[in-house]
């Protein structure tokens, strides 16, 4: 908490609710407004109304934070298990003494939130994992994969560690900054899909990054448009992140794994993974940026199944001719041929005839 000048602008832009304090009451007063339940307006009202007061006001930062409640490790983490934040928070490395200043939310998944931070003008991610037991394992097996991959190259399609720690029973991850991810690019595409050129630059740059991963005996696991980011906003690099998945090659596991619509027949199936499964992501991938919209969107493991089949046995079944007259979307049938190849360089070689 900290006193300050106040100016509406500071409170007209906030996306979520902050709280104001009267310090003469020492907290006795809190006021949570909330933008989704009250129009701007009545909230700069109120501002002003205890402005008129000539009172010292002071804000707590906003949280940046879903959902803000505090509930467990003493009020520090929300129902999730995620650390609360808020704007300017300080997170530090102890052993460096490195500090990292929170500036914006950028996305939340299953293992933790990931924040925008600035270090001496510098931008950085912050992967700042769940408190929980289980994630921070699976986390420090993601810290040591990327920095083994670090060590053996810094392969440009593959994103870098800078540094990692513990703060306030939080594994936090440092990654850089990077730019939107391809499920962002479709949504600014309005769902039309991106042109041939475009995907054959990202799929070549995905492809090498796999075919690295896949010589030293890793699987990443998690493909999917959310985890391929491009470095900056010339949208020309792209980089694949979240290895929180990732397994080595001769470990079997009994639990589903991959995301739904981009999970492998085998995986459904209940078979042995092998790099093939990140191999059938990539061409779910391919055909989502094409089309626009995932290509098999099932409601279960099962629907995900008999939606590949059907849609497989056709390409088997029918020549383009009777496609056309079935009203097969010819986009979706011309996609397909992708799903053949399943090694990454005979793939690279399948979508070059296929795009021409
Ligand atoms: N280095 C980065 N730069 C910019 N944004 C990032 C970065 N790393 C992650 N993000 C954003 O945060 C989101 C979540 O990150 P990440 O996939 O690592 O979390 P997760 O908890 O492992 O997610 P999942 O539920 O997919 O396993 C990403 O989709 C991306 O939008």
């Amino acid at each position: 908490m900290f006193n300050l000048t106040l100016s509406f602008s500071q409170f007209g832009i906030q996306k979520t609710h902050f709280q104001l304090y009267d310090c003469q009451n020492e907290g006795l007063k809190s006021k949570q407004l909330q933008r989704d339940k009250q129009p701007i307006h009545l909230v700069t009202i109120k501002i002003r109304q205890l402005l008129q007061f000539n009172q010292t006001i002071s804000v707590i930062p906003r949280i940046l934070t879903q959902p803000s409640a505090a509930v467990y490790n003493d009020g520090l983490d929300n129902e999730n298990y995620d650390l609360i934040v808020r704007l300017d928070d300080v997170i530090i490395n102890e052993k460096t003494g490195n500090q990292y200043i929170a500036k914006e939310l950028l996305g939340a998944g299953t293992f933790g939130s990931v924040y925008r931070c600035v270090k001496n003008n510098s931008n950085f991610a912050i992967k700042i994992i769940k408190n929980i037991n289980a994630y921070n394992i699976q986390s420090m097996k993601e810290i040591k994969l990327i920095r083994f991959l670090n060590k053996k190259q810094e392969h440009e399609s593959i994103i870098k560690l800078i540094d990692y720690f513990l703060f306030k029973n939080h594994v936090c991850i440092v990654f850089p900054l990077l730019g939107f991810n391809l499920e962002e690019l479709l949504q600014e595409t309005k769902y039309q899909g991106l042109s041939l050129h475009m995907i054959k630059n990202i799929l070549k740059q995905l492809i090498a990054g796999l075919e690295f991963l896949h010589s030293l005996h890793w699987v990443h696991c998690d493909i999917k448009p959310e985890n391929i980011l491009f470095t900056d906003n010339t949208a020309k690099q792209i980089q694949i992140i979240d290895f929180g998945s990732a397994t080595e090659l001769n470990i079997n596991l009994y639990y589903y794994i991959q995301s739904l619509y981009y999970r492998a027949p085998e995986i459904i199936l209940g078979y042995k993974k092998t790099c093939a499964i990140d191999m059938w992501s990539v061409g779910c991938v391919a055909a989502q940026l094409y089309l626009g919209y995932p290509l098999f969107q099932g409601t279960s493991s099962f629907d995900q199944l008999s939606k590949i089949l059907g849609l497989i046995s056709m390409y088997f079944i029918m020549n383009h001719q009777i496609q056309y007259q079935l009203r097969i979307d010819p986009k979706q049938s011309k996609m397909l041929g992708l799903f053949y190849q399943r090694e990454p360089k005979l793939c690279a070689q399948k979508f070059e005839e296929v795009s021409e």
